[in-house]
Order: structure tokens, then C-alpha cells, then sequence
């Protein structure tokens, strides 16, 4: 028997006025799965991840997270759900434990209770040492490290990451993503990881490509590019320029 999915897009449309960016967009993930979700700029990644975050209302189609539907049960589905979005979001005058802490609070989360998770997130994201410097003291690499660390103080099964290693070069990237990926495979956290990056895809990592607002491929890295050109083939299916993507 397979396990219900953790994540599940049904039918998702979504428009700009007469501009379609979502269209017919449907997938599930499994407990524990890693996801890249792969598009050029303008795909509709961050549209779908307003949908997903509530940001948006859900005008077409249907999300699930962890059984709970986001329409009718929002608060049971984002209490499930950590996020990571493309800017920034810390108090850059706030040390990272205040930061963590006023996120506790948001969540009804206090006292020791609080102490502890941000002691084992800061651990997992290898930043113990710097709770207690300001965010804005914090290079690009440190600040995703708090960012994610935070999106996981409340025990989420599911994180969605927006493109979070923007801006970083590529030696963060690259440990960034060993981070999320240890996430899913150490911890059962289905990770949704929305990037334009091909380097940051592993072989058997679950492949979605988002382009024009459909989904033209779900299947594994190594499914799509069995020879390892993961950059060549994305390229050849969106059409893309040889610079919209590494
Ligand atoms: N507020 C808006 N009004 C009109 N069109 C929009 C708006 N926001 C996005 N779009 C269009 O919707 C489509 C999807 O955009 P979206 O930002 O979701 O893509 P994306 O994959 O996140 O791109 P990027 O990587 O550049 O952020 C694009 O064609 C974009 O131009």
C-alpha cells in the first residue's frame, strides 16, 4: 500500500487577468520525498507558491497538505508546512535567537518548549554558535541557514523552498542544498524546492518541470537526463537560452 501523499496539487489553475500563469497543474509527493521543482523565470513557481502559502486563495483546483484541504482547513494545512520565500524575511536588527523567537510566538510556541527547538533547529542548520549576533551581521549563506532553520520550528512535514539560494555562490548553494536534502532523507520532511539552478538537483531527486504554467515533466532527475546533461535536456524542453539556467 503506498502512503498518502504529503503533498497534493489537483487541477491547479491560476490567472493574472488575461494572462494564464497556472494551468491544469497536478502532482502528489510522498513522505519524505525531495522535489525540485524546475522552471525558467516567469514559469509560474512563485504563483504556485502563493497558492500553496495561502497568499493567494485558491481559485481553481485544489491543495492538500498532509490530508488537510488549504481551502476548508487552512490552518490545519499550514501548521504542517515551514517556508522558505525568495527574500529575505528576518529583522535584520533582531539577534537570529530573537528572530526564532518571535516566529515561536507566532505559533504559540514558548518558555522551555521554545528554548529547545530553537537550540535543535539551530543545531540542524549547524548555527548554534551565532544565535546570538544580529541577522544583519550574518553573510547571504547564514542568513538562508536561520531562514530555514526557522521555517522548521514547529516540526512542519512539509517545507517549500522558493528559489533560496539566490544570490549565493556557488560553494552556499551547493551546501545549502546538502542541508534540505539531509532534511528529507534524515528527517522524512517532503521537501518542495522550487530553483531555475540545475546544478542543485540530485540524480534521484523527484523532478518536476514548470513551464509556461504547466508541468511538462514528473519524473526523477536521472528519469529525465538519464546521461547526467540534466542543464541540456531542461533546455531543450523549455527552449530556454543557454544563460536562463546553470
Ligand atoms: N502581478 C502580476 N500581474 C500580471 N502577470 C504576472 C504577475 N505576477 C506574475 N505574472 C506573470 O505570471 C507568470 C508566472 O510568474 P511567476 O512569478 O509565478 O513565475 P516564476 O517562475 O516565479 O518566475 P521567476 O523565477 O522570475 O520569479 C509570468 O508570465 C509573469 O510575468
Amino acid at each position: 500500500m503506498t502512503a498518502a501523499p504529503a503533498l497534493s496539487i489537483q487541477g491547479l489553475g491560476f490567472s493574472y487577468g488575461a494572462k494564464r500563469a497556472l494551468d491544469g497543474v497536478a502532482f502528489n509527493l510522498a513522505p519524505g520525498a525531495f522535489c525540485a521543482l524546475l522552471g525558467p523565470n516567469g514559469a509560474g513557481k512563485s504563483t504556485l507558491f502563493s497558492l500553496m502559502t495561502r497568499l493567494f486563495t485558491t481559485p481553481e483546483g485544489r491543495i492538500e497538505v498532509m490530508g488537510h484541504d488549504l481551502s476548508r482547513a487552512p490552518n490545519a494545512a499550514l501548521a504542517t508546512m515551514g517556508v522558505v520565500f525568495q527574500q529575505t524575511t528576518l529583522d535584520p536588527d533582531l539577534s537570529v535567537r530573537r528572530n526564532l523567537a518571535y516566529f515561536a510566538a507566532l505559533h504559540g510556541i514558548a518558555g522551555r518548549d521554545r528554548d529547545r527547538r530553537i537550540d535543535a533547529v539551530l543545531d540542524r542548520l549547524a548555527m548554534r554558535a551565532r544565535g546570538n549576533e544580529r541577522a544583519r551581521d550574518l553573510n547571504g549563506g547564514h542568513k538562508r541557514r536561520v531562514e530555514i532553520a526557522r521555517a522548521l520550528l514547529h516540526d512542519p512535514r512539509v517545507l517549500l523552498l522558493d528559489e533560496a539560494t539566490v544570490g549565493l555562490d556557488a560553494a552556499t548553494r551547493g551546501d545549502i542544498t546538502t542541508h534540505v536534502h539531509a532534511l528529507a532523507a534524515e528527517q522524512g520532511i517532503t521537501v518542495l524546492w522550487a530553483t531555475h539552478l540545475t546544478d542543485e538537483v540530485l540524480p534521484d531527486d523527484r523532478l518536476l518541470v514548470l513551464h509556461q504554467g504547466r508541468i511538462l515533466a514528473d519524473t526523477t532527475a536521472a528519469g529525465f537526463a538519464p546521461h547526467g546533461q540534466l542543464r541540456e535536456a531542461f533546455l531543450d524542453l523549455t527552449g530556454g537560452a543557454p544563460h536562463a539556467a546553470i
